[in-house]
Protein backbone atom coordinates (compact mmCIF):
# COMPACT_ATOMS: atom_id res chain seq x y z
CA UNK A 1 0.00 0.00 0.00
CA UNK A 2 1.14 3.34 -1.04
CA UNK A 3 2.53 5.92 1.33
CA UNK A 4 1.26 8.72 -0.02
CA UNK A 5 -0.97 9.91 3.31
CA UNK A 6 -1.60 13.49 3.98
CA UNK A 7 0.26 13.65 6.87
CA UNK A 8 0.92 17.98 5.89
CA UNK A 9 0.32 19.54 8.93
CA UNK A 10 1.13 16.26 11.05
CA UNK A 11 4.64 17.47 9.81
CA UNK A 12 4.56 21.47 10.66
CA UNK A 13 4.67 19.86 14.17
CA UNK A 14 7.36 17.13 13.62
CA UNK A 15 9.28 18.37 11.00
CA UNK A 16 12.25 19.86 12.65
CA UNK A 17 15.46 19.93 10.18
CA UNK A 18 18.07 19.52 13.26
CA UNK A 19 16.84 16.42 14.33
CA UNK A 20 16.40 15.26 11.00
CA UNK A 21 20.33 16.02 9.86
CA UNK A 22 21.12 13.66 12.87
CA UNK A 23 18.64 10.84 12.53
CA UNK A 24 19.54 10.69 9.01
CA UNK A 25 23.72 10.80 9.59
CA UNK A 26 23.07 7.68 12.18
CA UNK A 27 21.27 5.95 9.40
CA UNK A 28 23.16 6.58 6.46
CA UNK A 29 26.21 5.30 8.66
CA UNK A 30 24.39 1.85 9.14
CA UNK A 31 23.28 1.55 5.76
CA UNK A 32 25.38 2.85 3.17
CA UNK A 33 27.28 0.68 1.63
CA UNK A 34 30.42 1.49 -0.83
CA UNK A 35 29.00 -1.00 -3.49
CA UNK A 36 25.24 -0.09 -3.39
CA UNK A 37 26.87 3.69 -4.38
CA UNK A 38 28.54 2.07 -7.06
CA UNK A 39 25.42 0.28 -8.80
CA UNK A 40 24.67 2.46 -11.84
CA UNK A 41 20.93 4.66 -12.09
CA UNK A 42 19.73 7.94 -12.77
CA UNK A 43 21.76 11.09 -11.89
CA UNK A 44 19.56 13.14 -9.22
CA UNK A 45 19.02 16.71 -9.37
CA UNK A 46 18.16 17.42 -5.76
CA UNK A 47 19.63 16.19 -2.57
CA UNK A 48 16.42 16.58 -0.31
CA UNK A 49 13.84 14.86 -3.19
CA UNK A 50 16.77 13.09 -5.24
CA UNK A 51 15.01 11.04 -8.00
CA UNK A 52 11.76 10.38 -5.81
CA UNK A 53 9.65 13.59 -7.92
CA UNK A 54 10.51 12.21 -11.00
CA UNK A 55 9.43 8.89 -10.12
CA UNK A 56 6.17 9.29 -7.98
CA UNK A 57 5.23 12.66 -9.16
CA UNK A 58 5.08 12.70 -13.00
CA UNK A 59 1.85 13.76 -15.28
CA UNK A 60 1.96 10.30 -16.41
CA UNK A 61 3.38 7.40 -14.34
CA UNK A 62 6.52 5.48 -15.30
CA UNK A 63 7.77 8.69 -17.77
CA UNK A 64 11.12 8.47 -16.09
CA UNK A 65 10.85 4.83 -14.42
CA UNK A 66 10.30 2.97 -17.44
CA UNK A 67 13.26 4.73 -19.48
CA UNK A 68 15.76 4.23 -16.20
CA UNK A 69 14.28 0.52 -16.63
CA UNK A 70 15.78 0.17 -20.20
CA UNK A 71 18.76 2.19 -19.90
CA UNK A 72 20.01 0.33 -16.62
CA UNK A 73 18.41 -2.73 -16.68
CA UNK A 74 15.99 -4.66 -13.80
CA UNK A 75 18.36 -3.57 -11.27
CA UNK A 76 19.69 -0.05 -10.28
CA UNK A 77 20.24 2.42 -7.86
CA UNK A 78 18.06 5.42 -7.54
CA UNK A 79 18.89 8.23 -5.11
CA UNK A 80 15.73 8.84 -2.32
CA UNK A 81 15.13 11.70 -0.06
CA UNK A 82 18.15 13.39 1.83
CA UNK A 83 20.86 11.41 -0.14
CA UNK A 84 19.62 8.03 0.89
CA UNK A 85 20.35 5.14 -1.84
CA UNK A 86 17.48 2.81 -2.86
CA UNK A 87 17.61 0.25 -5.14
CA UNK A 88 15.44 -0.54 -7.87
CA UNK A 89 14.28 -4.31 -8.28
CA UNK A 90 12.30 -5.82 -10.89
CA UNK A 91 14.94 -8.86 -11.67
CA UNK A 92 12.45 -12.15 -11.13
CA UNK A 93 15.30 -13.66 -9.18
CA UNK A 94 16.08 -10.89 -6.95
CA UNK A 95 12.17 -9.94 -6.69
CA UNK A 96 11.76 -13.81 -5.72
CA UNK A 97 14.53 -13.89 -2.89
CA UNK A 98 13.07 -10.28 -1.17
CA UNK A 99 9.43 -11.49 -1.49
CA UNK A 100 10.19 -14.74 0.01
CA UNK A 101 12.61 -14.07 2.68
CA UNK A 102 12.21 -12.96 6.11
CA UNK A 103 15.05 -10.54 6.14
CA UNK A 104 13.02 -7.79 4.54
CA UNK A 105 10.15 -5.84 6.27
CA UNK A 106 7.96 -3.12 5.02
CA UNK A 107 9.18 0.38 3.85
CA UNK A 108 9.96 2.20 6.55
CA UNK A 109 7.15 5.24 5.46
CA UNK A 110 4.72 2.69 4.45
CA UNK A 111 5.02 1.36 7.59
CA UNK A 112 4.32 4.87 9.25
CA UNK A 113 1.48 5.47 7.39
CA UNK A 114 -0.43 1.96 8.16
CA UNK A 115 -0.09 2.08 11.79
CA UNK A 116 -1.23 5.86 11.20
CA UNK A 117 -4.33 4.68 9.45
CA UNK A 118 -5.11 1.36 10.58
CA UNK A 119 -3.75 0.58 13.95
CA UNK A 120 -0.57 -0.24 15.39
CA UNK A 121 -0.67 -4.16 14.95
CA UNK A 122 -2.00 -4.09 11.57
CA UNK A 123 -0.85 -7.36 8.98
CA UNK A 124 0.99 -5.68 6.84
CA UNK A 125 3.86 -4.98 9.10
CA UNK A 126 3.40 -7.91 11.16
CA UNK A 127 6.04 -10.63 10.34
CA UNK A 128 7.40 -13.99 10.96
CA UNK A 129 4.38 -16.05 13.67
CA UNK A 130 2.24 -13.49 14.20
CA UNK A 131 1.44 -12.63 10.50
CA UNK A 132 1.27 -16.70 9.57
CA UNK A 133 -1.55 -16.34 12.53
CA UNK A 134 -3.81 -13.37 10.84
CA UNK A 135 -3.39 -15.08 7.67
CA UNK A 136 -4.38 -18.90 8.53
CA UNK A 137 -7.59 -16.56 10.13
CA UNK A 138 -8.15 -14.79 7.33
CA UNK A 139 -7.30 -16.88 4.07
CA UNK A 140 -9.93 -19.42 4.42
CA UNK A 141 -12.88 -16.83 3.54
CA UNK A 142 -10.56 -15.78 0.16
CA UNK A 143 -10.19 -19.17 -0.90
CA UNK A 144 -12.06 -19.94 -4.37
CA UNK A 145 -15.03 -21.99 -3.13
CA UNK A 146 -16.14 -18.97 -0.24
CA UNK A 147 -15.18 -16.37 -3.10
CA UNK A 148 -17.80 -17.64 -5.24
CA UNK A 149 -20.16 -17.50 -2.64
CA UNK A 150 -19.65 -13.80 -2.97
CA UNK A 151 -21.65 -13.55 -6.41
CA UNK A 152 -24.86 -12.83 -6.04
CA UNK A 153 -23.51 -9.75 -3.41
CA UNK A 154 -21.69 -8.21 -5.79
CA UNK A 155 -23.88 -8.91 -9.39
CA UNK A 156 -26.57 -7.32 -7.04
CA UNK A 157 -24.41 -4.01 -6.68
CA UNK A 158 -23.12 -3.89 -10.28
CA UNK A 159 -26.68 -3.73 -11.50
CA UNK A 160 -27.27 -0.87 -8.88
CA UNK A 161 -24.50 0.65 -10.51
CA UNK A 162 -26.25 0.13 -14.05
CA UNK A 163 -29.74 1.04 -12.42
CA UNK A 164 -28.69 4.10 -10.77
CA UNK A 165 -26.50 5.36 -14.05
CA UNK A 166 -30.17 4.47 -16.04
CA UNK A 167 -31.89 7.17 -13.69
CA UNK A 168 -29.42 9.83 -13.82
CA UNK A 169 -29.22 9.73 -17.62
CA UNK A 170 -25.93 8.61 -18.18
CA UNK A 171 -26.28 6.58 -21.57
CA UNK A 172 -25.88 9.03 -24.12
CA UNK A 173 -23.36 11.05 -21.97
CA UNK A 174 -19.65 11.49 -21.26
CA UNK A 175 -19.21 10.43 -17.79
CA UNK A 176 -16.61 10.68 -14.63
CA UNK A 177 -16.83 6.59 -13.80
CA UNK A 178 -14.48 6.89 -11.37
CA UNK A 179 -16.27 7.84 -8.29
CA UNK A 180 -19.15 5.35 -8.90
CA UNK A 181 -16.32 2.65 -9.10
CA UNK A 182 -14.82 3.78 -5.59
CA UNK A 183 -17.96 3.91 -3.57
CA UNK A 184 -19.50 0.50 -5.35
CA UNK A 185 -16.13 -1.27 -4.40
CA UNK A 186 -16.94 -0.46 -0.67
CA UNK A 187 -20.88 -1.61 -1.04
CA UNK A 188 -19.36 -4.74 -2.28
CA UNK A 189 -16.95 -5.45 0.67
CA UNK A 190 -19.53 -4.73 3.16
CA UNK A 191 -22.37 -6.44 1.49
CA UNK A 192 -20.00 -9.60 0.96
CA UNK A 193 -17.17 -9.52 3.27
CA UNK A 194 -19.60 -7.93 6.21
CA UNK A 195 -22.59 -8.41 5.65
CA UNK A 196 -23.52 -5.07 6.04
CA UNK A 197 -24.81 -2.27 4.08
CA UNK A 198 -22.33 1.00 3.66
CA UNK A 199 -24.49 1.84 0.54
CA UNK A 200 -21.63 4.44 -0.80
CA UNK A 201 -23.21 4.32 -3.84
CA UNK A 202 -26.21 6.87 -2.79
CA UNK A 203 -23.54 8.69 -0.58
CA UNK A 204 -25.61 7.56 3.07
CA UNK A 205 -22.54 6.18 4.54
CA UNK A 206 -20.37 8.66 7.04
CA UNK A 207 -18.06 5.89 7.22
CA UNK A 208 -17.62 5.75 3.30
CA UNK A 209 -17.67 9.84 2.77
CA UNK A 210 -14.33 9.96 5.49
CA UNK A 211 -12.69 7.11 4.02
CA UNK A 212 -13.21 8.87 0.66
CA UNK A 213 -11.62 11.69 2.35
CA UNK A 214 -8.65 10.40 4.10
CA UNK A 215 -8.07 8.53 0.06
CA UNK A 216 -8.79 11.24 -1.79
CA UNK A 217 -6.34 13.63 -0.23
CA UNK A 218 -3.92 11.39 -0.01
CA UNK A 219 -4.16 11.20 -3.93
CA UNK A 220 -3.26 14.49 -4.64
CA UNK A 221 0.70 14.12 -3.89
CA UNK A 222 2.56 17.27 -4.13
CA UNK A 223 6.39 17.99 -2.54
CA UNK A 224 5.48 18.60 0.17
CA UNK A 225 3.55 15.78 0.79
CA UNK A 226 6.32 13.96 -0.29
CA UNK A 227 8.77 15.56 1.65
CA UNK A 228 6.11 14.34 4.58
CA UNK A 229 6.08 10.81 3.91
CA UNK A 230 9.90 10.63 3.90
CA UNK A 231 10.14 12.56 6.89
CA UNK A 232 7.45 10.31 8.55
CA UNK A 233 9.57 7.38 8.11
CA UNK A 234 12.28 8.47 10.46
CA UNK A 235 9.96 9.39 13.42
CA UNK A 236 9.56 6.23 15.82
CA UNK A 237 6.48 4.48 15.65
CA UNK A 238 5.60 5.10 19.54
CA UNK A 239 5.81 9.12 18.54
CA UNK A 240 3.60 8.66 15.37
CA UNK A 241 1.27 6.74 17.52
CA UNK A 242 1.41 9.66 20.03
CA UNK A 243 1.01 12.25 16.48
CA UNK A 244 -2.28 11.09 16.06
CA UNK A 245 -3.91 12.39 19.06
CA UNK A 246 -2.30 15.93 17.90
CA UNK A 247 -5.43 18.38 17.52
CA UNK A 248 -4.80 19.30 13.77
CA UNK A 249 -7.37 18.41 10.95
CA UNK A 250 -5.68 15.21 9.55
CA UNK A 251 -5.08 13.63 12.57
CA UNK A 252 -8.86 14.28 13.56
CA UNK A 253 -9.99 13.38 10.24
CA UNK A 254 -7.98 10.01 11.42
CA UNK A 255 -9.39 10.01 14.45
CA UNK A 256 -13.22 10.16 13.44
CA UNK A 257 -12.09 7.57 10.56
CA UNK A 258 -10.98 5.09 13.81
CA UNK A 259 -13.79 5.56 16.02
CA UNK A 260 -16.48 4.74 13.16
CA UNK A 261 -14.63 1.98 12.02
CA UNK A 262 -14.29 0.30 15.78
CA UNK A 263 -18.36 0.94 16.31
CA UNK A 264 -19.48 -0.61 13.28
CA UNK A 265 -16.84 -3.61 14.62
CA UNK A 266 -17.94 -3.47 17.86
CA UNK A 267 -21.81 -3.70 16.33
CA UNK A 268 -20.52 -6.52 13.76
CA UNK A 269 -19.31 -8.72 16.59
CA UNK A 270 -21.77 -8.12 18.86
CA UNK A 271 -24.90 -8.87 16.26
CA UNK A 272 -22.73 -12.00 15.54
CA UNK A 273 -22.29 -13.29 18.94
CA UNK A 274 -26.60 -12.54 19.72
CA UNK A 275 -27.34 -14.39 16.62
CA UNK A 276 -24.68 -16.67 15.10
CA UNK A 277 -23.98 -20.72 16.27
CA UNK A 278 -20.32 -21.38 17.46
CA UNK A 279 -19.01 -23.22 15.19
CA UNK A 280 -21.40 -22.13 12.17
CA UNK A 281 -20.60 -18.60 11.29
CA UNK A 282 -18.42 -18.40 8.04
CA UNK A 283 -18.49 -14.70 7.33
CA UNK A 284 -15.47 -12.76 7.56
CA UNK A 285 -16.25 -11.58 10.96
CA UNK A 286 -17.04 -15.32 12.22
CA UNK A 287 -13.35 -15.70 10.82
CA UNK A 288 -12.02 -13.18 12.99
CA UNK A 289 -14.00 -14.03 16.13
CA UNK A 290 -13.46 -17.86 15.53
CA UNK A 291 -16.98 -18.12 15.82
CA UNK A 292 -16.85 -20.07 12.39
CA UNK A 293 -15.06 -22.87 14.37
CA UNK A 294 -15.70 -24.95 18.15
CA UNK A 295 -11.87 -24.28 19.22
CA UNK A 296 -12.08 -21.00 21.51
CA UNK A 297 -8.79 -20.81 21.02
CA UNK A 298 -8.78 -19.27 16.88
CA UNK A 299 -9.60 -15.97 16.05
CA UNK A 300 -8.42 -12.64 17.10
CA UNK A 301 -9.07 -10.34 20.52
CA UNK A 302 -12.15 -7.97 19.62
CA UNK A 303 -9.73 -4.98 19.97
CA UNK A 304 -8.06 -6.15 16.99
CA UNK A 305 -10.91 -6.72 15.03
CA UNK A 306 -11.12 -2.73 14.10
CA UNK A 307 -6.97 -3.13 12.94
CA UNK A 308 -8.28 -5.62 10.00
CA UNK A 309 -11.45 -4.71 8.95
CA UNK A 310 -9.60 -0.89 8.33
CA UNK A 311 -7.10 -2.71 6.43
CA UNK A 312 -9.61 -5.19 4.33
CA UNK A 313 -11.97 -1.73 3.36
CA UNK A 314 -9.07 0.66 2.24
CA UNK A 315 -6.74 -2.89 0.63
CA UNK A 316 -9.87 -3.65 -1.13
CA UNK A 317 -11.33 -0.63 -2.22
CA UNK A 318 -9.84 1.82 -4.59
CA UNK A 319 -7.09 -0.98 -6.01
CA UNK A 320 -10.37 -2.71 -7.37
CA UNK A 321 -11.81 0.27 -8.85
CA UNK A 322 -8.28 1.15 -10.26
CA UNK A 323 -8.13 -2.18 -12.12
CA UNK A 324 -12.36 -1.77 -12.71
CA UNK A 325 -11.69 1.65 -14.48
CA UNK A 326 -8.66 0.57 -16.32
CA UNK A 327 -10.18 -2.35 -18.26
CA UNK A 328 -13.26 0.06 -18.88
CA UNK A 329 -10.74 2.67 -20.21
CA UNK A 330 -8.99 0.25 -22.73
CA UNK A 331 -12.31 -1.43 -23.61
CA UNK A 332 -13.46 2.22 -24.56
CA UNK A 333 -10.59 2.78 -26.47
CA UNK A 334 -10.32 -0.31 -28.82
CA UNK A 335 -13.61 -0.47 -30.54
CA UNK A 336 -13.02 -4.14 -32.36
CA UNK A 337 -11.75 -5.81 -28.67
CA UNK A 338 -15.22 -4.37 -26.96
CA UNK A 339 -17.39 -6.24 -29.84
CA UNK A 340 -15.69 -9.28 -29.70
CA UNK A 341 -15.59 -9.35 -25.90
CA UNK A 342 -19.59 -8.40 -26.21
CA UNK A 343 -20.13 -11.36 -28.20
CA UNK A 344 -18.47 -13.89 -26.47
CA UNK A 345 -20.71 -12.30 -23.62
CA UNK A 346 -23.84 -12.95 -25.51
CA UNK A 347 -22.51 -16.10 -26.59
CA UNK A 348 -21.40 -17.43 -23.36
CA UNK A 349 -24.59 -16.37 -21.90
CA UNK A 350 -27.69 -18.55 -23.18
CA UNK A 351 -30.12 -18.54 -19.95
CA UNK A 352 -28.93 -14.90 -18.76
CA UNK A 353 -26.11 -13.42 -17.18
CA UNK A 354 -26.44 -15.17 -13.97
CA UNK A 355 -24.95 -18.54 -15.59
CA UNK A 356 -22.23 -17.05 -16.84
CA UNK A 357 -18.85 -18.94 -15.72
CA UNK A 358 -16.23 -16.18 -16.23
CA UNK A 359 -13.08 -18.52 -15.75
CA UNK A 360 -14.69 -19.86 -19.12
CA UNK A 361 -14.56 -16.68 -21.37
CA UNK A 362 -11.41 -16.20 -22.84
CA UNK A 363 -11.56 -12.92 -24.11
CA UNK A 364 -12.96 -11.39 -21.04
CA UNK A 365 -10.11 -13.14 -18.92
CA UNK A 366 -7.52 -12.36 -21.44
CA UNK A 367 -8.57 -8.22 -21.69
CA UNK A 368 -8.16 -8.43 -17.83
CA UNK A 369 -4.67 -9.60 -17.25
CA UNK A 370 -3.65 -7.74 -19.83
CA UNK A 371 -4.54 -4.40 -17.62
CA UNK A 372 -3.67 -6.12 -14.66
CA UNK A 373 -0.48 -6.70 -16.43
CA UNK A 374 0.23 -2.68 -17.70
CA UNK A 375 -2.00 -1.19 -15.15
CA UNK A 376 -0.57 -2.55 -11.98
CA UNK A 377 -3.06 -1.21 -8.97
CA UNK A 378 0.66 -0.94 -7.25
CA UNK A 379 2.83 0.07 -9.06
CA UNK A 380 5.77 -0.09 -6.72
CA UNK A 381 6.00 -1.47 -3.38
CA UNK A 382 8.26 -0.92 -0.86
CA UNK A 383 10.89 -2.98 1.73
CA UNK A 384 13.44 -1.90 3.59
CA UNK A 385 16.22 -5.28 4.78
CA UNK A 386 16.21 -6.28 8.80
CA UNK A 387 19.67 -7.41 8.62
CA UNK A 388 22.79 -7.77 6.17
CA UNK A 389 22.64 -10.48 3.34
CA UNK A 390 23.05 -11.00 -0.32
CA UNK A 391 20.78 -10.13 -3.22
CA UNK A 392 20.79 -12.81 -6.30
CA UNK A 393 20.86 -11.56 -9.65
CA UNK A 394 19.31 -13.45 -12.44
CA UNK A 395 22.25 -11.83 -14.93
CA UNK A 396 25.36 -9.62 -13.66
CA UNK A 397 25.44 -5.66 -13.32
CA UNK A 398 28.41 -3.95 -14.10
CA UNK A 399 29.13 -1.51 -11.46
CA UNK A 400 30.66 2.53 -12.57
CA UNK A 401 33.46 0.86 -11.40
CA UNK A 402 33.70 -0.75 -14.48
CA UNK A 403 33.15 -4.10 -11.71
CA UNK A 404 31.37 -7.19 -12.84
CA UNK A 405 28.88 -8.26 -9.90
CA UNK A 406 26.68 -11.49 -9.98
CA UNK A 407 25.63 -10.74 -5.95
CA UNK A 408 24.73 -7.56 -4.69
CA UNK A 409 25.64 -7.51 -0.85
CA UNK A 410 23.11 -5.11 1.48
CA UNK A 411 22.87 -3.77 4.96
CA UNK A 412 20.53 -3.75 7.65
CA UNK A 413 18.23 -0.92 6.95
CA UNK A 414 18.97 -0.42 3.09
CA UNK A 415 15.15 0.99 1.32
CA UNK A 416 14.52 -1.42 -2.00
CA UNK A 417 11.88 -0.76 -4.30
CA UNK A 418 9.73 -4.01 -5.60
CA UNK A 419 9.24 -2.36 -9.38
CA UNK A 420 5.96 -4.40 -9.67
CA UNK A 421 4.84 -2.54 -13.48
CA UNK A 422 8.68 -2.54 -13.97
CA UNK A 423 8.43 -6.16 -14.17
CA UNK A 424 5.54 -6.30 -15.86
CA UNK A 425 7.43 -4.33 -18.57
CA UNK A 426 10.20 -6.82 -18.71
CA UNK A 427 11.49 -8.21 -22.26
CA UNK A 428 13.11 -11.16 -21.04
CA UNK A 429 9.79 -11.93 -19.36
CA UNK A 430 6.80 -10.93 -21.30
CA UNK A 431 8.28 -10.68 -24.74
CA UNK A 432 9.72 -8.01 -27.57
CA UNK A 433 7.12 -6.76 -27.22
CA UNK A 434 5.91 -6.63 -23.91
CA UNK A 435 5.04 -2.79 -23.65
CA UNK A 436 2.51 -3.40 -26.06
CA UNK A 437 -1.61 -3.73 -24.71
CA UNK A 438 -2.20 -7.08 -26.46
CA UNK A 439 -4.35 -9.28 -25.22
CA UNK A 440 -3.81 -11.80 -27.39
CA UNK A 441 -0.96 -12.83 -25.72
CA UNK A 442 -2.84 -14.55 -23.31
CA UNK A 443 -3.92 -16.94 -25.76
CA UNK A 444 -0.07 -18.28 -25.93
CA UNK A 445 0.74 -21.17 -24.53
CA UNK A 446 3.43 -19.33 -22.82
CA UNK A 447 2.75 -15.60 -22.17
CA UNK A 448 5.34 -15.38 -19.13
CA UNK A 449 8.78 -16.93 -19.86
CA UNK A 450 10.21 -17.32 -16.27
CA UNK A 451 9.15 -18.81 -13.29
CA UNK A 452 5.85 -17.85 -11.39
CA UNK A 453 6.08 -14.74 -9.10
CA UNK A 454 2.84 -14.12 -8.30
CA UNK A 455 -0.63 -16.00 -7.27
CA UNK A 456 -2.33 -15.20 -10.78
CA UNK A 457 -0.73 -16.45 -13.94
CA UNK A 458 2.48 -15.05 -13.21
CA UNK A 459 1.89 -11.32 -12.45
CA UNK A 460 3.23 -9.24 -9.53
CA UNK A 461 -0.42 -7.54 -9.43
CA UNK A 462 -1.22 -8.90 -6.31
CA UNK A 463 2.50 -8.99 -4.88
CA UNK A 464 4.01 -12.76 -3.72
CA UNK A 465 5.84 -14.50 -0.94
CA UNK A 466 3.56 -14.12 2.63
CA UNK A 467 1.92 -10.90 2.11
CA UNK A 468 0.48 -11.68 -1.24
CA UNK A 469 -3.07 -10.04 -1.06
CA UNK A 470 -5.48 -12.49 0.62
CA UNK A 471 -8.15 -10.48 -1.42
CA UNK A 472 -6.74 -11.25 -5.10
CA UNK A 473 -9.75 -13.81 -6.35
CA UNK A 474 -12.58 -11.62 -4.74
CA UNK A 475 -11.04 -8.50 -6.80
CA UNK A 476 -10.81 -11.23 -9.94
CA UNK A 477 -14.80 -12.09 -9.94
CA UNK A 478 -15.47 -8.63 -9.03
CA UNK A 479 -13.91 -6.94 -11.99
CA UNK A 480 -14.98 -10.46 -14.22
CA UNK A 481 -18.57 -9.28 -13.21
CA UNK A 482 -18.09 -5.29 -13.94
CA UNK A 483 -16.87 -5.63 -16.89
CA UNK A 484 -19.31 -8.46 -18.07
CA UNK A 485 -22.48 -6.75 -17.33
CA UNK A 486 -21.41 -3.05 -18.13
CA UNK A 487 -20.22 -4.31 -21.71
CA UNK A 488 -23.63 -6.39 -21.62
CA UNK A 489 -25.70 -3.21 -21.25
CA UNK A 490 -23.80 -0.14 -22.64
CA UNK A 491 -21.48 0.83 -25.54
CA UNK A 492 -18.57 2.69 -24.56
CA UNK A 493 -16.54 4.75 -26.10
CA UNK A 494 -13.62 7.67 -25.55
CA UNK A 495 -14.32 11.48 -25.51
CA UNK A 496 -12.99 13.09 -28.14
CA UNK A 497 -11.26 15.10 -25.78
CA UNK A 498 -9.99 12.16 -23.83
CA UNK A 499 -6.78 12.71 -21.71
CA UNK A 500 -6.54 10.43 -19.07
CA UNK A 501 -2.76 9.05 -18.48
CA UNK A 502 -2.44 6.76 -14.91
CA UNK A 503 -1.28 8.38 -12.16
CA UNK A 504 0.00 7.43 -8.89
CA UNK A 505 -1.45 8.41 -5.94
CA UNK A 506 -1.85 5.39 -3.42
CA UNK A 507 -3.60 3.68 -6.28
CA UNK A 508 -2.53 4.03 -10.22
CA UNK A 509 -5.48 6.32 -10.24
CA UNK A 510 -6.56 8.61 -13.63
CA UNK A 511 -5.78 12.17 -14.38
CA UNK A 512 -6.68 14.25 -16.94
CA UNK A 513 -4.53 16.73 -18.33
CA UNK A 514 -5.79 19.52 -15.82
CA UNK A 515 -4.49 17.17 -13.60
CA UNK A 516 -7.71 16.17 -11.72
CA UNK A 517 -8.63 12.59 -10.61
CA UNK A 518 -11.49 11.75 -13.05
CA UNK A 519 -11.91 8.65 -15.66
CA UNK A 520 -14.41 10.09 -18.36
CA UNK A 521 -15.95 7.84 -20.69
CA UNK A 522 -18.53 8.09 -23.58
CA UNK A 523 -21.74 5.69 -22.54
CA UNK A 524 -24.26 4.78 -24.83
CA UNK A 525 -27.32 1.95 -24.15
CA UNK A 526 -26.73 -1.29 -26.30
CA UNK A 527 -29.44 -1.33 -29.18
C1 LIG B 1 -7.09 -5.46 -8.10
C2 LIG B 1 -7.23 -5.44 -6.78
C3 LIG B 1 -6.11 -5.60 -5.80
C4 LIG B 1 -4.77 -5.40 -5.94
C5 LIG B 1 -4.02 -4.98 -7.20
C6 LIG B 1 -4.14 -5.67 -4.67
C7 LIG B 1 -2.77 -5.62 -4.45
C8 LIG B 1 -2.17 -5.89 -3.24
C9 LIG B 1 -0.75 -5.83 -3.01
C10 LIG B 1 0.29 -5.47 -4.06
C11 LIG B 1 -0.55 -6.13 -1.70
C12 LIG B 1 0.80 -6.22 -0.99
C13 LIG B 1 1.18 -4.88 -0.35
C14 LIG B 1 2.54 -4.95 0.29
O1 LIG B 1 2.83 -5.91 1.00
O2 LIG B 1 3.32 -4.01 0.09
C15 LIG B 1 -1.83 -6.37 -1.11
C16 LIG B 1 -2.03 -6.71 0.21
C17 LIG B 1 -3.27 -6.81 0.78
N1 LIG B 1 -4.49 -6.78 0.14
FE1 LIG B 1 -4.80 -6.53 -1.83
N2 LIG B 1 -5.11 -5.99 -3.77
C18 LIG B 1 -6.32 -5.98 -4.42
C19 LIG B 1 -7.55 -6.31 -3.88
C20 LIG B 1 -7.76 -6.64 -2.56
C21 LIG B 1 -9.04 -7.00 -1.99
C22 LIG B 1 -10.35 -7.13 -2.78
C23 LIG B 1 -8.83 -7.18 -0.65
C24 LIG B 1 -9.82 -7.56 0.42
C25 LIG B 1 -11.09 -7.66 0.27
C26 LIG B 1 -7.43 -6.95 -0.39
C27 LIG B 1 -6.84 -7.01 0.85
C28 LIG B 1 -5.48 -6.94 1.08
C29 LIG B 1 -4.87 -7.09 2.39
C30 LIG B 1 -5.62 -7.29 3.70
C31 LIG B 1 -3.49 -7.01 2.21
C32 LIG B 1 -2.40 -7.15 3.29
C33 LIG B 1 -1.87 -8.58 3.27
C34 LIG B 1 -0.69 -8.84 4.19
O3 LIG B 1 0.09 -7.92 4.45
O4 LIG B 1 -0.56 -9.98 4.63
N3 LIG B 1 -6.82 -6.63 -1.56
N4 LIG B 1 -2.82 -6.23 -2.06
Amino acid sequence: MSAAFPARDLIAVLFTFAILLVVWTVRQSRFSSELIACIPGPRSKSWIFGNMLDLLLTKEYGEHEFKWLQKYGPVYSVKGYFGEHRLMVSDPSTLKYILSSPRFAMGHSQRKTTILLFGKDNMLIRNGESHRHIRNIINPWFSSKNVRLALPAIRENVRKVIDLWEAQGVPGNTFDISQTLHNSALDIMGDALLEYRFDALTGQSELSKIQRTILDSASSPTELGQLADATLSYIPDAVVRWASHLPIPSMQVVKTYQGLTKALSSHLVQQKRETAAVGADHSLIGHLTGLNTTDSSTGVPDEEIPIHLRTLLVGGGDTVASAIGWTLYKIAQMEGLQQELRNEIQSASGNGLDDLDYDNMPFLNAIINEVLRLFAPFPLAERVATEDCILPLSHPVVTTTGRLISEIPIKKGQPIFVAISAYHRLTSIWGADALEFRPSRWFEEEPCKGSALGPHRSLLTFLAGPHVCPGWRFALLEIQVFVTEIVHKFVLSLPDNDSARPSVAVTLVSKTADGVQQLPIHIEAVV
